[in-house]
């Protein structure tokens, strides 16, 4: 998870990692050519909440300082760990020409436009990332037996987003003969959750315009809210049809068949300490709707549960965890109920999503091993997306102490390079990530306050009618008796009482 030519043994040394970029002669971030600065890592130094008990075990924590303790901090719309690329939506030799990244719903694109699509991952899954390498070993054991022979392996760019992924929920190492602790994620059941995953997808999508050399190029997404137990996704001509001859399994038709998952080794990480690699083993493993021991995961979330969703007016609420109630956050990552009420016994919308799956999708460890892991989480950041547009939050709704480690909003979320906070992804992504959503969302209910006014208003109305009305009559009626002037009744109330006043 950081850049091939930092990882030296005399670049973890120093705790540089300030690389140049192409092209340019020994000119760390490209400082000369004003692209950027080699600056001091800031670090997250807010209290975290009570789940993770433990200090300096973990290289994970005060990310990344236990490797690099100086990056590449880019002016303007220059991006990258050297500074030598653009940021999300911007391109040219300057970076000052804006690039329009639409995500499309992955139903509506063309049979042209699916195969492309198809095809650009499985290139991803089989080209060499370009910079990045990851780590073999913890912190500890990294510089290898001999002290110089760095624990550090070249991946693929897919198989990239699949590590980075388990590396966030992997357990804390605590010895050889010690059980390893679980009750860590830094990208789940916690209000990084959203920015965690809108960021992984943001690596993914440029790592894929690099490879293809096309900055437009939008990952879809897949509207999982349709209810019902079919995945109308999984067809040959997009994720892969259910083999025929085996239910778990993926059609041959489909080119996912012949992928194979990484970081399967849990038993090894958890007891040996080692970390996952680029090795592959096994083919996926799907069955949308086929776990009969657990009914409820037998259908997709309806489309109200979005509507709902998207009504729960909080972020996210203490203690900022799978626990939460009345929480937005909680509510789309589907351990609370859509409407935002906690209930341990739910699983709603996203995880809801990937149990569905019911294999290799369902399974935290290893869940991007299915690319449809990747249509799932585009739509999960669409709901975010539209949820920031409607409520509009100051950033300061996302707390910035006592969120689960690694969700707090100041924290550089693991084991992301260079550095980037929860912060920085709590952002409408049209206006600051350079890239849309062509979504249709369920119509708005109206607001407390809207309907409290509407009722005024339309009450208004009616008193304006009415009293107009009225006017009216009694215009229309005293122009009636304009003919008979009024002064007859007098006269008539004048007799009457003249007869009657006889004394
Ligand atoms: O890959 C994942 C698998 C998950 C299972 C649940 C659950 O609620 O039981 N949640 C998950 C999130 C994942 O990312
Ligand atoms: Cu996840």
């Amino acid at each position: 998870q950081f850049p091939r030519e930092c990882v030296t043994p005399e670049g973890l040394r120093s705790g540089r990692c300030c690389p140049t970029p192409a092209g340019l002669e020994n000119d760390p971030c490209g400082a000369t050519a004003g692209r950027g600065l080699c600056v001091p890592v800031a670090v997250d130094a807010r209290p975290h909440g009570p789940q993770y008990p433990h200090d300096g075990r973990d290289d994970r924590e005060r990310w990344p300082v236990r490797f690099f303790n100086s990056t590449c901090r880019c002016n303007g719309n220059f991006s990258g760990f050297n500074c030598g690329r653009c940021r999300h939506g911007f391109t040219g030799d300057n970076c000052d020409q804006r690039v329009s990244v639409v995500r499309r719903n992955v139903m509506q694109l063309s049979a042209d436009e699916k195969l492309a699509f198809v095809s650009a991952l499985d290139q991803a899954k089989r080209t060499v990332h370009p910079d990045l390498v990851i780590a073999m070993r913890r912190f500890q054991e990294i510089f290898g037996p001999d002290g110089n022979t760095m624990q550090f392996e070249n991946i693929t760019i897919y198989n990239y987003f699949v590590w980075s992924h388990y590396y966030s929920v992997s357990k804390t190492f605590l010895g050889a003969g010690q059980a390893s602790f679980g009750g860590v994620d830094f990208s789940h059941e916690g209000p990084g959750f959203l920015t965690w995953h809108r960021f992984h997808l943001l690596q993914l999508e440029q790592d894929m315009q690099d490879m293809l050399q096309d900055p437009s190029f939008a990952l879809p997404y897949w509207d999982f809210a349709i209810g019902g137990s079919t995945c109308d996704i999984c067809t040959d001509d997009l994720m892969g049809a259910r083999s025929s001859f085996d239910m778990n399994s993926l059609s041959t038709n489909s080119v996912f068949s012949s992928w194979r998952v990484i970081c399967e080794s849990v038993e090894d990480y958890d007891t040996l300490g080692t970390i996952c690699n680029s090795t592959e083993s096994s083919p996926i493993r799907r069955n949308p709707a086929g776990n009969v021991n657990r009914p409820m995961v037998q259908r997709l979330p309806e489309p109200q549960d979005v509507a709902a969703c998207l009504q729960v007016n909080t972020f996210d609420t203490a203690p900022y965890y799978s626990t939460s109630d009345e929480s937005f956050r909680n509510s789309v990552e589907g351990y609370s109920a859509p409407q935002g009420n906690y209930d341990p016994a739910v699983r709603s919308l996203h995880n809801l999503a990937h149990l569905f799956l019911n294999g290799t999708g369902g399974q935290t460890h290893l869940s991007p091993n299915d690319p449809i892991f990747v249509l799932l989480h585009t739509y999960t950041d669409a709901i975010f997306d539209e949820w920031l547009r409607r409520h509009s939050p100051d950033s300061a709704v996302y707390p910035d102490e006592n969120a689960p480690i690694g969700h707090n909003r100041g924290y550089n979320m693991v084991p992301f390079w260079p550095p980037v906070t929860n912060a920085e992804m709590f952002v409408t992504a049209q206006d600051n990530l350079g890239y849309s959503y062509a979504a249709e969302w369920p119509a708005q209910p109206f607001t407390v306050t809207e309907i409290i006014t509407m009722t005024i208003v339309a009450a208004l109305v009616v008193v304006a009618v009415v009293f107009a009305a009225t006017t009216c009559a009694v215009r229309a009626k005293s122009r009636r008796e304009g003919h008979q002037p009024l002064l007859v009744d007098q006269y008539q109330r004048y007799d009457d009482d003249k007869s009657q006043s006889v004394v």
